[in-house]
């Protein structure tokens, strides 16, 4: 199911129906927390003009999909790589193995056997002409219900990741943060990410958070993307210009967290200061256990976020991984330099 949770994970950068915009984490207003955070609100206690109402409805969160986690994040400087421990002692944390997809709906093939391996803490970066696949990849892999796994395999911290359903893939680490974010008219960003943590939490038997204790966790996140507090009070992207979006996307993730945050054109969009404190924000969320895979057109995000490993997609499949060096080519000479065909 796509769910609060899937929208969450998914607002966060997926998709869908469950690890970001499930309706049942967000069907418990009197669930045992120690706040009625559901109920009161953001805007109710801090003044704040009521623009959004702050009860989200299933409907509202099933066209998204999501992410999260919420490890402890460290923050570190911008354009600086974790350092990474020796190979031989690093964790596996996804691999993917000859993945095959189609469109659920025409059966049309569009993954035609993805390999990838992914070891926690590192940044990837996959590049590729305009409909070779890489959106479609990454929502496959949060389980978005537009595609349909033909075959291969997608193992995520030990576990088999198809087996799950989006909201399970949410809550076991993955955030996405979409190419093109959704609106949730009616509600809040503050209730919604509130919501969303508390479903989470919830789900990990974990404290939840009242608004108080709340705003006090949101607020050093704003900070960090630089936007203001006055987002918290508007509608879910409800009128937000496309670089607003983007830095929506990236408070998201650093509220919720994740393990694995796929980040789909993060850096369309954005002036430069904008792309600036976006990369200075996802860079502040690695550390050597949290990773990132971001899908870009440009070497320019690569400058800020630098990526360890980068793949280049063609025709559903990744047909060549190096360095960063693979983006200088591509940036000079074009896909013609390192076309497969
Ligand atoms: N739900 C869908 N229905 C129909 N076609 C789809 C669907 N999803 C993907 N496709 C098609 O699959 C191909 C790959 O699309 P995808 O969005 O994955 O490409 P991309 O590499 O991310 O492209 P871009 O760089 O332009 O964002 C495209 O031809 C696209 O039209």
């Amino acid at each position: 199911m796509w769910n609060a949770t899937a929208t969450a994970a998914a607002m966060a950068g997926c998709s869908c129906s469950s690890p970001f915009s499930t309706p049942s984490l967000f069907s418990h207003p009197n669930s045992n927390s120690n706040s009625n955070s559901n109920s009161t609100g953001f805007s109710s206690l801090f003044n704040l003009p009521s623009k959004a109402s702050s009860s989200p409805s299933s409907t509202q969160f099933h066209s998204f999909c999501l992410h999260r986690s919420h490890s402890l994040l460290r923050p570190i400087a911008a354009a600086v790589s974790v350092e990474s421990p020796p190979l031989e002692n690093k964790k596996l944390l996804l691999e993917v193995k000859d993945l095959t997809a189609v469109i659920a709906e025409s059966h049309q093939k569009i993954l035609s056997g993805v390999n990838l391996k992914f070891y926690e803490g590192e940044v990837h970066a996959i590049m590729g002409k305009n409909g070779s696949g890489k959106s479609t990849f990454s929502k496959v892999l949060v389980g978005h219900p537009d595609y349909e796994v033909t075959g291969g395999t997608v193992t995520f911290k030990g576990q088999d990741l198809l087996e799950m359903d989006p909201e399970e893939r949410s809550l076991s680490g993955i955030f996405m943060g979409f190419q093109s974010p959704v609106e949730i008219p009616g509600v809040s960003n503050a209730d919604f990410l509130n919501m969303a943590y508390n479903a989470r939490q919830r789900k990990l038997g974990l404290p939840e958070l009242g608004p108080i204790e709340f705003f006090s966790h949101v607020y050093s996140k704003l900070e960090m993307v630089n936007m203001e507090m006055d987002f918290l009070n508007r509608s879910v992207n409800e009128g937000f210009s496309g670089g607003e979006r983007k830095r929506n996307e990236i408070l998201q993730l650093a509220v919720l967290g994740a393990d694995l945050a796929i980040l789909d054109e993060i850096d369309s969009g954005l002036d430069i200061d904008a792309l600036q404190d976006v990369a200075k924000a996802v860079n502040g969320l690695l550390t050597l256990k949290n990773s990132v895979l971001m899908i870009t057109h440009y070497q320019r995000l690569l400058e800020y976020i630098k990526p360890a490993h980068i793949h280049i997609m063609e025709n559903g499949r990744i047909v060549k991984s190096g360095d960063e060096t693979l983006a200088s080519v591509l940036e000079k000479e074009g896909y013609k330099a390192i076309s497969s065909v």
